[in-house]
């Protein structure tokens, strides 16, 4: 990925960065670079991501999934980090397999019956994902799609693939019913993994060029220096950061193609659950170009100047003509194409926000492709990492997610925590129709 940071230079952004703050924070970029080596030289927890180019092995992670490469749809079942890297990559790339690939992470019944109602189980197999193996929702969600096989008379064992840790219910399951499995990399939490069998099962189901992944996801870290100035990833990361200092403390992804609206999901995981400890942290806001023109665009330039606005500009995408209108006042679009279309508003957009001295950032892929995806995801995860060193804060732990699943627990009876307790005492002041 290519990355221009001028519209954040407070020459033409308010909050923005001057050039000189961009050298003072280089040093401290300087400092962290060689803190993020060692941790990847000594394969340090969380650190460890950062090698996943070189530990992931795309010849293991097919053979894993060999039983099921016909399927036609696949179910892969996980959430947070073992959901929206695969679900990154498969919908970015989704016009070139003939897999439908759908992820379950979600409890809502009425979805999940609507899922399971109107499709063939035949020709469907299921990718349970879970680091722990513990996760509520990964273990609810896949008990029901296993109901929803045996009721259907299907084997469920003959179509199941299993990612998981070292122990824990998952790898009981697995061993058990001797189903192909893959391991969760030690040292890489979720939000990290999609370079790792994680993400990348389902890419192979769904037959796109892992080698590629890999290979783009490498090429970006070639680039990780000792300077935000020689490395696309670390000015994305120190940038972001120089502007939550300076009062931008949202960060709106907004990508320009349809493909890569999922992405936007993953790095809003990825940005705040590294990010946002200690009162730190900057808060990353899902968006979509060109629809969020026609809604949150209006906030983004005369709103709070609290925003850091990301473009990611996708390059290359298949074409297609607007047909002439025939209408005089829209003659204009009869003569372009809706890339055209696309780019321009893209462009207008990001010009607007600069004219309203409204700080943003362009990130440019070449295509959005298997090469230029592995580069975003790794880009975006050094970028991740950078930041965290600059904050000074913990990346990658998230021990604020606990609270709540201890109250869940501990009201459906699964033991005794004072977090459920506290929720029968909520302070209430009701309005009701
Ligand atoms: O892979 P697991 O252990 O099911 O965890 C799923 C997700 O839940 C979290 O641990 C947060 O609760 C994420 O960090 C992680 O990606």
């Amino acid at each position: 990925m290519n990355v221009d940071i001028g519209n954040a230079l407070a020459s033409v952004a308010s909050p923005g960065v001057s050039r000189e703050s961009l050298e003072r924070l280089d040093d401290q970029v300087g400092d962290a670079h060689e803190r993020i080596e060692r941790g990847m030289a000594d394969a340090e927890h969380g650190y460890e991501a950062l090698n996943l180019p070189q530990r992931t092995d795309p010849t293991e992670i097919r053979a894993a999934v060999e039983p099921v490469a016909d399927a036609e749809t696949l179910l892969t079942i996980g959430i947070g980090g073992s959901a929206l890297g695969a679900a990154t990559i498969t919908d970015a790339l989704a016009a070139e397999s003939d897999t439908e690939a759908i992820y379950l992470d979600n409890v809502d019944p009425a979805w999940i019956s609507q899922l399971l109602e109107n499709r063939s189980l035949e020709n469907t197999a299921i990718n349970v994902v879970s680091r722990s193996g513990t996760t509520a929702e990964t273990l609810a969600n896949f008990l029901v799609v296993r109901d929803a096989f045996e009721s259907a008379g299907v084997d469920w064992t003959d179509r199941t693939i299993v990612t998981t840790g070292e122990s824990g219910p998952l790898r009981n399951l697995s061993d058990r019913h001797d189903l192909p499995s893959l391991q969760v990399p030690d040292g890489v939490p979720g939000r990290f993994s999609a370079l790792s069998a994680v993400g990348l099962v389902a890419a192979a189901v769904c037959e796109h060029d892992l080698e590629a992944l890999l290979d783009g996801a490498a090429a970006e870290a070639e680039t990780l220096s000792g300077s935000l100035f020689e490395c696309p990833a670390y000015a994305y990361g120190a940038t972001a950061y120089a502007l939550d200092q300076r009062g931008a403390g949202i960060n709106a992804m907004v990508p320009y193609a349809e493909s890569l609206e999922t992405y936007a999901e993953w790095f809003a995981q990825l940005w705040a659950e590294s990010l946002g400890k200690d009162d730190l942290g900057q808060t990353p806001v899902r968006a979509l170009g060109v629809t969020d023109q026609h809604s949150q665009l209006q906030l983004y330039r005369a709103g709070p100047r609290d925003k850091l606005v990301t473009f990611v500009s996708p390059g290359e995408l298949a074409d297609r003509p607007i047909p002439d209108t025939g209408v005089d006042e829209l003659a204009y679009l009869g003569d372009s194409t809706l890339a055209d279309l696309l780019e321009a508003e893209f462009e207008a957009t990001e010009a607007s926000l600069a004219a309203a001295g409204r700080p943003n950032v362009r990130v440019e892929l070449e295509g959005v492709d298997e090469y230029e995806l592995g580069g975003l995801l790794y880009g975006m995860e050094a970028a991740c990492v950078l930041a965290g060193e600059l904050y000074a804060v913990n990346t990658f732990e998230q021990p604020a997610v606990e609270w709540a699943k201890k109250a869940t627990r501990g009201l459906l009876g699964g033991g005794d925590f004072e977090e459920a307790d506290a929720v029968a005492e909520k302070t209430e002041l009701r309005i009701e129709r």
